[in-house]
């Protein structure tokens, strides 16, 4: 894959993430790449949409990005725009997203750049909505507290159609998860939920969350919701605390739309896509999310563990009654030929290459 122009996206509040970045300029230097920082989290800094900042940076074809998965949402943002990957090089907490520790960084772009990294395609929401979102100016010191500045609210896409009854479709794209949360803590959210268009319940609650397979492991994991397969495509609906005995998780198919319809009665609402306030809804406002047409696109080293890495990083324990049993063996991946049944199936890689 060549790499022409690398955009940086650096946790400037963590040192490890400054030197890092600090190699990655110099790296670049050495092969005559060109690397910009971008998605600059300082007060007085311009806070741009994701196509802007791609622009800015000379649409970079890679994106790196330098702390844990809050900083690879921000590139992810970005490079979605543009088709560009996304290198994420795990400084954070908790690293879910995050592929490369900071040691292997030069190892991980020299790779890159030898086309010898792997690309791994994530299905990311997009959505619609009844009027273009905006943001109170009142309201977003108080709502962005602690998170730096706002962005701004979604574009409206150039080739929406107005007075179709189809609403505005809005140039974003969440890898995680569409997030419709009460803005006034004692004030709920009341909203119809539609899914594939038709009403599945009115619902009243906290927070009502469509997430994509990799937001799964995000806040509807929080919520008591189902781990999908991040290599699957499909739509995650999760109400946060509802009022009322039906309180499930429904996955609906890739191809069915999750939409919210803001009651008369409902206090106002915020609109967030991945963790980033974007706008504020009033009763009477819609949004409709679905499968966007754009992919994220990560690199990895090797084949991502996705299990391995559930148990790892959310430190999954094992029953009590099986310690006498001690560490279970590896499963299904003898060092011997692949039977051909079982070929189509994604497995570990053999023992002796591990
Ligand atoms: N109660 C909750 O768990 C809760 C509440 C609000 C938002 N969130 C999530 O936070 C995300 C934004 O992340 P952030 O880091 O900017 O904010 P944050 O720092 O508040 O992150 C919340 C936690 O979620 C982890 N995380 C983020 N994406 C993940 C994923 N796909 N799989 C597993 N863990 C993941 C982060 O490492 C962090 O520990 C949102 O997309 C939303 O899903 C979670
Ligand atoms: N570029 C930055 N400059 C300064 N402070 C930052 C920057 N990025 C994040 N922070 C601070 O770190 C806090 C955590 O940010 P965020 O959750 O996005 O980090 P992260 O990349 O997910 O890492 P972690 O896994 O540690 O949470 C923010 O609330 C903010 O105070």
């Amino acid at each position: 894959m060549p790499v022409q122009r690398i955009g940086l996206v650096v946790h400037q509040g963590r040192s490890a993430a400054v030197a890092a970045a600090r190699s990655v300029h110099a790296w670049s230097g050495d092969h005559g790449i060109s690397c910009t920082e971008i998605d600059v989290w300082a007060p007085d800094h311009e806070r741009r949409s994701g196509r802007e900042e791609a622009r800015a940076a000379g649409d970079p074809d890679l994106v790196v990005t330098l702390g844990g998965d809050g900083t690879f949402l921000r590139g992810a943002r970005i490079a979605v725009k543009t088709g560009a990957s996304v290198l994420g090089v795990d400084l954070g907490k908790v690293g879910f997203l995050t592929e490369v520790p900071v040691g292997d960084v030069i190892r991980a772009l020299d790779a890159v750049r030898t086309g010898d990294a792997l690309v791994e395609e994530r299905m990311t929401l997009t959505m619609r909505a009844s009027r273009p979102p905006e943001i109170p100016a009142e309201l977003e010191s108080p709502l962005c507290y602690g998170r730096g500045p706002a962005l701004p609210p979604p574009q409206v896409r150039p080739t929406t159609t107005v007075g179709d009854g189809w609403g505005m479709a809005l140039d974003v794209n969440a890898l995680n998860d569409v997030v419709v949360e009460k803005l006034s803590r004692d004030h709920q959210v009341s909203a119809g939920v539609y899914i594939a268009g038709r009403l599945l319940a009115a619902y009243s609650a906290d927070a009502l969350v469509v997430a994509t397979p990799t937001g799964s492991t995000a806040y509807c994991f929080a919520a008591g919701g189902p781990v999908l397969s991040p290599h699957m495509d499909a739509v995650v609906f999760t109400p946060i605390a509802p009022h009322m005995t039906f309180n499930r998780t429904v996955v609906a198919a890739p191809d069915e739309s999750v939409a919210l319809r803001i009651l008369p009665h409902s206090g106002r609402a915020a609109v967030s896509i991945d963790g980033q306030l974007r706008g504020v809804l009033d009763p009477g406002d819609w949004v409709g999310v679905y499968r966007a047409p754009q992919r994220l696109r990560l690199i990895r080293l090797q084949p991502t563990d996705f299990y391995g890495r559930l148990r790892d990083r959310f430190r999954l324990t094992d029953a009590p009654a099986t310690a006498t049993d001690g560490e279970s063996a590896p499963f299904f991946r003898p060092d011997s030929p692949v039977p051909p049944e079982l070929a189509g199936l994604r497995l570990p890689p053999p023992a002796a290459a591990r």
